[in-house]
């Protein structure tokens, strides 16, 4: 399903966060938005998920207005939001289980590929942050929207976890007919892991600039070393200057 952003704009009281954001995600797509701390990031996310309403604009789910609903895209906070009264298999299947068909052959098999086959029935106080992060985006893909908005989410981890989990997301991603939006400040994330790149100015918060990130697919880390890969790395921090 194609997502269209149509001329966003949000203020909070007399101040103007977001002004005339418009985008296009396309079916299978992986976009990420960077931009600085406070821009709007999270803003827009609630906008789009539906949890605020737009003073302009509109949110297009197909062609189809969706603006101020929720319950279409599937959104996976900064800091994963598992229930701690259900266990890793029980959060797994959550978003599943909303629409009455929970899969839970699929669930375990994703929670073994991402090294949680022991800890299907621990709860989630008994997980690192990055085994948190994994159950959660579990979660959002097996929900039944094809669309997944994640904000930040690996943001609290250190590099050596990050780097890891960026590797098993786009793997994982990389089975599923889902499109992502990905809100991240690290500009190496966002390279390795996208196919468009969004740059957000500030105060207000327009486009400043989409980049295309011309890396085949799938990535691996070679990627980080190449020179390539720097050259874009230079031309993104310009853009963000
Ligand atoms: N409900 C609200 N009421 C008033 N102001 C708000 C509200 N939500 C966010 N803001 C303000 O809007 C601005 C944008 O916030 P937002 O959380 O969207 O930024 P962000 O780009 O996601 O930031 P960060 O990268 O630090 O997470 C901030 O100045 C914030 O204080």
């Amino acid at each position: 399903m194609s997502l269209k952003i149509e001329s966003l704009s949000k203020s909070f009281g007399d101040r103007l966060i977001l002004s005339d954001i418009t985008f296009t995600l396309q079916p299978g797509e992986f976009v990420s938005i960077i931009g600085p701390s406070g821009s709007g990031k999270s803003t827009l996310f609630h906008l789009i998920g539906g949890l605020l309403q737009p003073d302009e604009g509109q949110v297009l789910l197909e062609d189809k207005e969706i603006t101020g609903e929720r319950g279409h895209i599937s959104y996976m906070p900064q800091q994963p939001s598992l229930f701690p009264w259900r266990t890793v298999l029980q959060n797994a299947t959550l978003g599943s289980e909303l629409t009455g068909a929970p899969n839970e052959e699929l669930a375990k098999q994703l929670l073994q590929k991402a090294n949680l086959g022991d800890m299907l029935k621990a709860y989630p106080h008994q997980l690192s942050g990055g085994m948190k992060q994994r159950v959660a985006f579990i979660r959002a893909l097996l929900s039944p929207q094809s669309i997944m908005c994640l904000d930040e989410p690996f943001s609290d981890l250190d590099s050596f976890t990050k780097k890891d989990m960026q590797r098993w997301l786009l793997e994982t991603w990389e089975q599923y007919d889902k499109s992502i939006l990905f809100i991240t400040h690290d500009i190496e994330e966002a390279l390795f892991l996208s196919d468009r790149i969004i740059i957000l100015s500030t105060n207000p918060a327009t486009i400043k600039e989409v980049i295309e990130a011309p890396f085949s697919r799938p990535r691996s880390d070679q990627l980080y070393l190449s020179e390539e890969f720097l050259k874009w790395k230079k031309k993104v921090v310009e853009t963000l200057l």
